[in-house]
């Protein structure tokens, strides 16, 4: 497996595979079995001619000025082990500076989708992350790009800039992978204490109740928020809900009524701790 860290060496690579397909798989490092998953769905729609590449690359521009940007784990080594395990053919790990010129001027901008769920808290978060995620397309130039369900909106997203921009690479979302306690895998997991993680089971046990209701025909909105919120209150005293919406599953719009094509996406605090998850209604 190669580990590439300039722009010249993975395309001088990549040349050498021309006409093969590429499928590649972002991520910001400190991989986890979620991670794996997807790297192994890339293997399969890579195919036996095709290659995989992940790239690892903690993007300063969608942390907030108070976020983890600092902090976030970076663990190179152990990472290039994970994806070799799994078959990734080359791993894509530039420094800020070799993707960011120092006087670049040239953002890409989301106008709507990213205006809500994350969004909304995350001011600019969906800017840095549709401008890496465009940078990247053009550094590596995939045929596919696989992502998680469990950043929902930002695979929404980024279905709707491929759409809008006409950019030639095929998204696949994939399915999020949860631990055993069905607390749904993220790099961020690592830094909640004991109890915190404990009661983080709560964030799936409250959208599972949600769409236990909605399955039994409990379509209303508010209704379906307020069954999740009993839920957090009573098993993660430790949490601070940061939003629950229902909205619709491609345009994120919020839904009073939730049909047969709805989302259910939630953030919640742990202490500095933000962790999200969601569900389809459909
Ligand atoms: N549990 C999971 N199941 C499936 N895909 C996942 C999971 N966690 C992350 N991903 C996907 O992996 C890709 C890279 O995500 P990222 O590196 O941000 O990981 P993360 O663990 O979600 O980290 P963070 O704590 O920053 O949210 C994204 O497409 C994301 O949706
Ligand atoms: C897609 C991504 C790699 C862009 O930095 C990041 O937002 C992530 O890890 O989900
Ligand atoms: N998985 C989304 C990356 C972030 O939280 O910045």
């Amino acid at each position: 497996m190669h580990v590439f860290h300039t722009v010249t060496d993975f395309r001088q690579w990549h040349a050498q595979s021309a006409g093969r397909p590429l499928v590649i798989v972002p991520t910001m490092g400190a991989l986890h079995e979620g991670h794996l998953d997807l790297m192994r769905e890339a293997r399969t729609l890579a195919g036996d001619g095709g290659s995989v590449a992940v790239s690892i690359f903690v993007n300063p521009l969608q942390f907030g000025p108070k976020e983890d940007f600092a902090k976030y784990p970076r663990e190179l080594e152990a990472d290039s082990a994970k994806c070799a395990s799994v078959g990734v053919d080359a791993i894509f790990a530039p420094s800020a500076e070799e993707v960011y010129a120092p006087d670049r001027s040239v953002i890409v901008l989301e106008t709507k989708l990213s205006k809500v769920l994350c969004g909304a808290s995350r001011p600019g978060h969906f800017d840095g992350v549709c401008t890496v995620v465009l940078k990247l397309f053009n550094i590596m130039q995939p045929d596919i790009s696989v992502f998680g369900k469990k950043d929902y909106q930002q695979l929404a997203i980024i279905k709707r800039m491929v759409r809008d921009l006409n950019v030639p690479v095929e998204i696949v979302g994939s399915e999020t992978v949860r631990e055993a306690d069905g607390l749904a895998m993220s790099s961020r997991n690592r830094y909640l204490s004991a109890d915190e993680r404990s009661q983080a089971t709560a964030l799936r046990a409250g959208l599972l109740k949600a769409k236990e209701a909605w399955q039994s025909g409990e379509k209303g909105g508010e209704k379906l928020k307020r069954l999740y919120l009993e839920v957090l209150k009573e098993r993660a005293p430790l949490s601070r809900v940061d939003y629950i919406e229902c909205t619709d599953a491609d345009t994120l719009e919020p839904a009073e009524e939730v049909g047969s094509n709805g989302l259910m996406a939630t953030a919640v605090f742990f202490g500095a701790t933000r962790l999200i998850d969601n569900i389809e209604l459909k």
